[in-house]
């Protein structure tokens, strides 16, 4: 950052935000026509020029930075941009200008599609008993097949850093010996047809038809029962993300949907081969979307069994905010990594509604009462299959009594605490496993987690601009 005092160089700079908070467009113009300022600098607070001028209402200003090609997606320190800023103080014509030029920020996106969100596929559910259909699929050239060892994934050997997981596509040439092998009990799960946005088109609208050809069918197969010896020689360059963790949050963003959906489903296999009910084998049907009972008479046979469906465990995950706005409520799980903090969560329980689970579990779990709560956004998790609840919550107390039981420690955060720490350098690589790892005193989740989506949303909404 700059030096101390006011070297020729900031005053120069800060002379510049101040003309872009008077919308005076006639000195704006004539310094940037000179090129001596960067247009995009920040000042300490990580604001920019363009941010000034949202904030004071200068669309004329504004319209002028854009036109000399300003940088839109800057965020300052409490990770708001531009957009963020002329729509929290109300300015609509700011907000119009900054709009034409494409996308703001996510404030203006229609909703929040966190990691494992995105999911390009048409499950085409009504196609999930057509057994000719489905095999036909399945022999396309085009189709691809996702493997998972014991619900790791097999993904192919990269060298890359920072790393990533690519999950190997397979095709049915590549894999037709293994699906012998496994006979007829083999758990083949149908995912759906799509198109990764790398084919360069859009991905497919809900009432894309089904049976539209150009679209790749997604497959995703159980081969636990072969040795993970005699898969891996299936192609070269094989291995197999046995840990879920960090395998599964290195995934392109665009695939990780559907490797979310077909891990859960697998999950759901693995733990209910027998029926619930009365403990028979239940046996796989619709393309891997029910499993039935094998026991003539059973109960579960009768009307509508859940049972026989794919689970899912709804969780709720809130950022809980104190009672004057300025701190929020993170906790330290017995088992999370280094010196990481991060937003309560805890399973719902039958008969209750989202708000009532976020009160009972925060109160459960730090001893905070809360009133209102807001819903914010939704996250698939495939261990085994969750779907994560994100929520806002505003605190009516602020006295914590941790629960040992669940939680090391919890506490209430400031605003700029937890925008240093989110918008901070990049975490020393041991800060995951070293509790005593060089760095910030506490650090979040990734960016893949739905808790850091909620951080940064109270960040947005930041009363003290
Ligand atoms: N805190 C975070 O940032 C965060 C982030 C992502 C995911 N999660 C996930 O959220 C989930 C719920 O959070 P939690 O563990 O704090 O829940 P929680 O506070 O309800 O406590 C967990 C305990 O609840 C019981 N439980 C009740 N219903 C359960 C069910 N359906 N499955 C398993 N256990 C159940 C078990 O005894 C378990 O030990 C976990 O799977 C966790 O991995 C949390
Ligand atoms: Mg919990
Ligand atoms: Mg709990
Ligand atoms: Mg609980
Ligand atoms: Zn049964």
């Amino acid at each position: 950052m700059e030096s101390e005092g006011m070297s020729p160089q900031k005053q120069f700079q800060e002379h510049f935000f101040t003309c872009a908070a008077r919308g005076d467009v006639k000195t704006l113009e004539e310094v940037l026509q000179q090129g001596t300022v960067n247009i995009n600098r920040t000042n300490d607070h990580g604001w920019t020029a363009l941010m000034f001028a949202a904030r004071t209402g200068q669309d004329k200003a504004v319209r002028l930075l854009l036109d000399h090609g300003c940088d839109t997606t800057v965020m300052n320190k409490s990770c708001q941009t531009a957009a963020d800023i002329a729509g929290f103080w109300n300015h609509t014509a700011v907000l119009s200008e900054l709009e034409k030029r494409g996308p703001t920020s996510d404030s203006q996106a229609q909703n929040v599609c966190n990691y494992f969100g995105y999911n390009p596929l048409d499950r085409c559910a009504h196609m999930r008993k057509d057994a000719q259909w489905l095999e036909e699929k399945l022999r396309d050239q085009s189709t691809v097949i996702l493997l998972f060892h014991d619900l790791g994934l097999v993904v192919e050997k990269l060298n890359a850093q920072p790393r990533f997981t690519q999950p190997c596509h397979f095709t049915f040439k590549d894999i037709s010996a293994t699906l012998e092998e496994l006979g007829t009990e083999k758990v083949l799960v149908f995912l759906g047809l799509g198109r990764l946005q790398s084919d360069n088109t859009d991905g497919p609208s809900p009432h894309t038809s089904a049976k539209e050809e150009h679209l790749t069918a997604w497959f995703a197969l159980d081969v636990t029962s072969i040795s993970q010896e005699k898969i891996l020689s299936i192609k070269e360059g094989l291995e197999i993300a046995s840990s879920p963790f960090p395998g599964l949050f290195q995934l392109p963003e665009k695939e990780a949907g559907i490797v979310a959906q077909a891990r859960s489903l697998l999950a759901w296999h693995q733990r209910y081969k027998f029926c619930p009910t009365c403990g028979s084998v239940a046996a796989m049907e619709e393309a891997g979307y029910k499993r039935m009972c094998q026991k003539e008479g059973c109960p579960s046979l009768k009307g509508v069994h859940n049972t026989a469906y794919p689970r899912t465990d709804p969780v709720v995950i809130m950022l809980i905010i104190s009672p004057d706005g300025k701190r929020c409520l993170l906790g330290r799980g017995k088992r999370f990594p280094g010196r990481m903090y991060s937003c309560l969560a805890g399973f719902m329980e039958p008969g209750e509604t989202i708000e009532d689970a976020v009160r009972r579990e925060v109160y459960e779990e730090s001893g905070v009462r809360v009133g209102r709560v807001q819903y914010h956004s939704s996250q698939p998790f495939p261990l085994p299959a969750s779907l994560m609840i994100g929520c806002l919550g505003y605190a009516t107390s602020e006295n914590i009594s941790v629960d040992k039981e669940e939680l090391e420690d919890a506490q209430w955060f400031t605003r700029q605490q937890v925008a240093e720490v989110q918008t901070g350098a990049p975490l020393p690589t041991d800060a995951l496993t070293n509790p005593r790892a060089e760095g910030p005193s506490f650090f979040l989740p990734p960016a893949q987690a739905i808790a850091h989506q909620l951080v940064k949303a109270w960040l947005r909404m930041s009363p003290n601009l």
